[in-house]
């Protein structure tokens, strides 16, 4: 009977020294832990687990090939560091994902020396390792940059200019290309079908390996004539890969679950003289873990399961998430008008537009993880006539933000923006939080900008998109469910500029915009309760502002307070600056604004973000009271009320 080790070899690893030091043999029983690891933690924390399953071999060997930290390991979009936060001394903490306080869902330099750089969103990771590898060779330092981008973050152009740029460090920089043939839905346009040419040519394949068995006979100066003839083998098989196109040596395509295929290849790599080189590794996402390998979306993101049957946490039934209200709505909206056209950068379902994509197949696209081209494709679609919905998280838009100025504000063309994930987004915390987008939208001539207070609104506001003809349009509202409010058999044509009062008070008013409504509602029952008359305004627009509406409202009550959920600059900003205009403020009306905080707020729950942030009822009533307690000279008299 082979001796069956008492301990776990994983309980002997808590950094990747300890790694280092077990033998090859062993790494085979290292990863099975590691993926049982995985999948246990998030079982019980939800998160992202198919992309990490699809990595555990190659962090093994990364980590036992590379000196890291010393040579800096950069994944791309970090969702699939999971394994890797195991392997770096994080195992304690694993079970702290995405939670208040916890570890990130990302990599992230303050957590750990072993991430050097942070990510979430894609297709950064070559930039930051080409940054990191001339460093290291303008300093003299050792080390080398190793960066793992997927093969849907390759979709982006970001990944080309750092590649274009990238012959310069020579030996320094390593690129391995992990991919597994997905994004979050599958994989899309030319580079991916060029990528499964590549693993497919059985013929290429063959000579590989055979002339890699000769290479490996040949005393090491021939290595460099054999590489000479791989290339050109390639060549002849495959008319030189893209990637040699772009300076780099190209290996692979090699097995991402092999131990003894990856080890001496990444050795070789590292000990290499030439370079940059790419490694191009073929993975399995959900590898390892059968009900993600079944799974369509082989679990990229999942609420906590059981880990036996894979059975994910079912939310109880509520009100219907914001991105399947607009999707339902646009595909309605679709049916009459065939002007509509839906765009999503890899995000169908995470929109809500799969639902556009079954009923519309002709009128949807899925541009890949390319948010830049998103938008300016949009733009010459509506110069072309047709009504294009550009649905991309807010987030994610900060990305195209130059040809939302340029293509489409400039041009003043029609082009609608589906902003999703507005406002804060709990568990991925703030690299996804939609926190700027009234602030660098509602800045630009031209643009519309509305925000839906409830899922109600998100349905007229969808009917206005399409039907108003004017430049752009762009209408947020946030990540998660609706608030269960009915939703509109027929949609009402909103009037562009025109907000709505959704309760009549006396002394305070409160100017709301998107979902803050609700909270906006509770404050005014504390505020009428304490003898505080209170109406609340839906403003509907960031952008134009009702003017009409604002100005009575600061004309007839003491007290005025703006909410929003977004960072200054936003709504607030555009209120203050009419009231200063117009002097709205100078007979002594007590203006407030509450905004998202000055800072970047890690992940929580929802609820718990809005509460430190000053977003929500308390924190209205408290600004109310203190405004009352301002005197003159701006001192807040007397105790608390
Ligand atoms: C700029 C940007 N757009 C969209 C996303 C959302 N997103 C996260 S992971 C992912 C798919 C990544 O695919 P790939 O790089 O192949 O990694 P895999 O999940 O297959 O491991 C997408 C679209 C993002 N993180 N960043
Ligand atoms: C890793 C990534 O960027 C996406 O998977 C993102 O986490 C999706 O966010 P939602 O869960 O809000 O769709
Ligand atoms: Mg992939």
């Amino acid at each position: 009977m082979a001796d069956v080790p008492d301990t776990p070899l994983l309980d002997t690893v808590d950094t990747p020294n300890d790694l280092r030091k077990l033998k090859p043999a062993d790494l085979r029983q290292l990863a099975d832990e590691l993926r049982a690891e995985t999948i246990s933690a998030v079982g019980t924390t939800g998160g992202h687990l198919g992309s990490g399953l699809g990595v555990v071999e190659l962090t093994t060997a990364i980590h036992y090939v590379f000196n890291t930290p010393d040579d800096r390991l950069i994944w791309d979009v970090g969702h699939q560091c999971y394994p890797h936060k195991i392997l770096t001394g994080r195992r304690d903490r694993i079970r702290t994902l995405r939670q208040g306080g916890g570890l990130s869902g990302f990599t992230k330099r303050s957590e750990s020396e072993f991430d050097p750089f942070g990510a979430a969103h894609s297709s950064t990771s070559i930039s930051a390792a080409l940054g990191f590898a001339t460093a290291n060779k303008l300093s003299g330092a050792p080390g080398k940059a190793i960066a793992v981008i997927g093969d849907g973050a390759m979709s982006a152009g970001m990944a080309y200019e750092a590649m274009n740029n990238a012959e310069a460090a020579g030996n320094r920089l390593v690129v391995i290309l992990n991919d597994n043939d997905m994004s979050i839905a599958p994989p899309v346009g030319g580079l991916s079908a060029y990528l499964s040419r590549i693993v497919s040519s059985r013929e290429f394949l063959g000579l590989r390996e055979r002339l890699k068995k000769v290479a490996r006979r040949l005393p090491r100066p021939f290595h460099q004539a054999a590489r000479k003839t791989d290339e050109f083998a390639r060549g002849m098989t495959m008319g030189g890969t893209l990637f040699e196109e772009l300076g780099f040596y190209y290996v692979g395509p090699i097995d991402g679950h092999n131990l003894e295929h990856l080890i001496p290849v990444l050795e070789n790599v590292r000990d290499a003289e030439e370079g940059p080189i790419l490694v191009h590794v073929v993975t399995k996402k959900g590898k390892g873990y059968a009900p993600a390998e079944a799974a369509a979306d082989k679990y990229h993101g999942v609420q906590k399961f059981d880990v036996i049957t894979g059975a994910q946490a079912k939310a109880p039934p509520g009100p219907p998430a914001y991105q399947n209200v607009f999707g339902a709505a646009l595909v309605k909206e679709a049916a009459t008008d065939n002007r509509i056209c839906a765009i999503t950068a890899a995000m169908p379902s995470g929109t809500g537009l799969d639902a556009f994509a079954q009923n519309y197949p002709d009128r949807f696209f899925d541009v890949g993880i390319a948010e830049q081209h998103a938008v300016t494709f949009a733009a010459g679609l509506a110069a072309q006539g047709m009504r294009p919905f550009c649905a991309i998280y807010s987030t994610f838009l900060q990305r195209a933000y130059d040809q939302v100025v340029h293509d489409v504000a400039i041009q003043n063309l029609p082009v609608r923006f589906a902003i999703d994930r507005a406002g804060l987004v709990g568990a991925d915390g703030a690299t996804h939080a939609g926190s700027f987008d009234v602030t660098y939208l509602a800045t630009l001539p031209n643009f519309v900008v509305m925000a839906a207070a409830d899922e109600a609104e998100l349905v007229h506001m969808t009917h206005t998109c399409v039907q108003h003809d004017s430049g752009p349009i762009a209408v947020r509202y946030p990540r998660g469910n609706g608030t269960g409010v009915d939703l509109p058999e027929t949609p009402e044509l909103l009037e562009i500029g025109k907000g709505r009062i959704v309760r009549e008070g006396k002394k305070v008013a409160i100017l709301s915009l998107g979902t803050r409504l609700a909270e906006a509602l509770k404050a005014a029952d504390t505020l009428d309760a304490k003898g505080l008359s209170t109406t609340v305004a839906d403003l509907r627009f960031a952008k134009p502002l009702d003017e009409a509406m604002i100005r009575r409202l600061l004309t007839t009550h003491e007290v005025a307070i703006t909410i929003e959920e977004g960072a200054i600059g936003g709504l607030g900003a555009h209120v203050l600056t009419l009231a200063s205009d117009e002097g709205l403020i100078d007979g002594g009306l007590k203006l407030r604004t509450l905004r998202l905080p000055d800072l970047f707020q890690d992940q929580d729950k929802p609820d718990a973000q809005y509460a430190a942030a000053g977003l929500d009822a308390e924190a209205i009533v408290d600004t109310v009271l203190k405004a009352l307690r301002h005197n003159s000279s701006g001192v807040v008299e007397g105790a608390r009320a």
